[in-house]
C-alpha cells in the first residue's frame, strides 16, 4: 500500500508518528486558493440516458490527484449515475473520460480496476455468514488473482495481510465475528477495507454513510479521510449529510438534474446563493 508517487508526509512516517500527525490534522485544510494540482480524473461532456430520460446532460469535471471530493445534490440529480460511469458500469455513456492521462472511455470495470479505479461493494448475502476475516481474505485472493494456488505459505501471507487491513479499518477485534452480526457502521468499514485491498488510486464511495447515526457517519468518514490521505489516494464520495461533506471534502461539486450547478471549496459552496436556493436551503 501507499507506494505511489504523491504520498503525503504522514504516509512516509512510521505508523505511530503517522497516527499522531493525522490525529493533529482534522479538520483537514482546504487547498489554497489558486493552487494548481494535476488531475487524476478528467470527465469531458459526459452524457448518459436511460431510454428517453437524460440522467447526465453534459458533465465536465477535473478531480486533482489526492483530493477528497464530494458530489452532492438533490435526489435524482445523477450522482450515482456519474459514479457508475466512472467505474465503467454503464453502457451507452457519451463523452470522454481520462484517467491518469489515459483515455479510458468505455473501458469495462475490471480494466478500470486494473488501472486504479476502485469502488466499494455491498457484501453479498452469501458472504454475510462468513467471518470478517474470511471476507477480507476473499478480497485479497480476488485482488491477487491466485484462486487455485492457495498454498500454506500464501494462505499465511494472505491472512497476515487481511489482519493488517482489519487493523487499519478498526475491525481487528471483530475478525472472528460473522459479518451478519456487525453493525452497519462496522460493515461499511469492512467494505471500505476490502476496496482498499485493490490499492485504488481513485476510490469511489456512493453514499457510504447511508442509514448510519450522525456519530457513526463522522467516525466512518474521518477514518476514510485519514486512510486515503495516508496512502496518497484520491476520493470521490456521494454524501447527503452536509456536515460530513463540509468536514471531509476539500472540494465539492453540486449536481442538479443531471448537470453541474457549482463546484468549489466547501466554504465557497456553502456561500453560493444558487446552491442555497436549490439544495442547501432545504428547498428540494
Ligand atoms: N437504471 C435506470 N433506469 C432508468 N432511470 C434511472 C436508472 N437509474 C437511475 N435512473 C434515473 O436517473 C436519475 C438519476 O439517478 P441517480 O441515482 O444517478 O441520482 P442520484 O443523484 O444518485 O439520486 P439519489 O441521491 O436519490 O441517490 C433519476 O431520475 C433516476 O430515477
Amino acid at each position: 500500500m501507499g507506494t505511489g508517487a504523491g504520498l503525503r508526509a504522514a504516509g512516509d512516517l512510521p505508523d505511530d508518528a503517522a497516527r499522531l500527525c493525522r490525529a493533529a490534522a482534522p479538520p483537514w485544510p482546504e487547498p489554497e486558493r489558486g493552487q494548481v494540482m494535476q488531475a487524476i480524473l478528467s470527465a469531458r461532456h459526459i452524457r448518459k440516458s436511460y431510454g428517453a430520460f437524460v440522467a447526465l446532460r453534459d458533465i465536465s469535471l477535473d478531480i486533482p490527484r489526492g483530493e477528497r471530493h464530494a458530489l452532492i445534490g438533490p435526489n435524482g440529480a445523477g450522482k450515482s449515475t456519474f459514479i457508475a460511469c466512472v467505474a465503467g458500469q454503464l453502457s451507452g455513456v457519451e463523452g470522454q473520460m481520462l484517467f491518469k492521462d489515459e483515455n479510458v472511455t468505455a473501458l469495462p470495470p475490471a480494466a478500470l480496476a486494473r488501472r486504479g479505479i476502485g469502488r466499494t461493494f455491498q457484501i453479498s448475502r452469501a458472504f454475510l455468514q462468513m467471518t470478517v476475516l474470511e471476507n477480507m481474505m476473499a478480497a485479497h485472493v480476488i485482488a491477487s488473482g491466485q484462486w487455485a494456488s492457495l498454498s500454506r505459505r500464501i494462505y499465511a501471507e494472505r491472512s497476515g495481510q487481511a489482519c493488517a487491513m482489519l487493523e487499519t479499518v478498526g475491525l481487528a477485534d471483530r475478525a472472528r465475528d460473522r459479518v451478519a452480526d456487525l453493525s452497519l457502521g462496522d460493515r461499511k468499514r469492512l467494505e471500505f477495507g476490502m476496496a482498499l485491498v485493490g490499492e485504488p488510486d481513485l476510490l469511489l464511495l456512493d453514499e457510504p454513510t447511508a442509514g448510519m447515526s450522525i456519530k457513526e457517519r463522522h467516525a466512518l468518514m474521518e477514518m476514510v479521510a485519514a486512510r486515503v490521505d495516508a496512502e496518497g489516494r484520491t476520493l470521490i464520495f456521494v454524501e447527503h449529510d452536509i456536515d460530513v461533506v463540509m468536514k471531509i471534502a476539500q472540494r465539492v461539486t453540486v449536481m442538479v438534474r443531471g448537470a453541474v450547478l457549482a463546484a468549489g471549496t466547501p466554504s465557497e459552496i456553502k456561500a453560493n446563493d444558487e446552491v442555497q436556493a436549490v439544495y442547501l436551503g432545504g428547498g428540494h
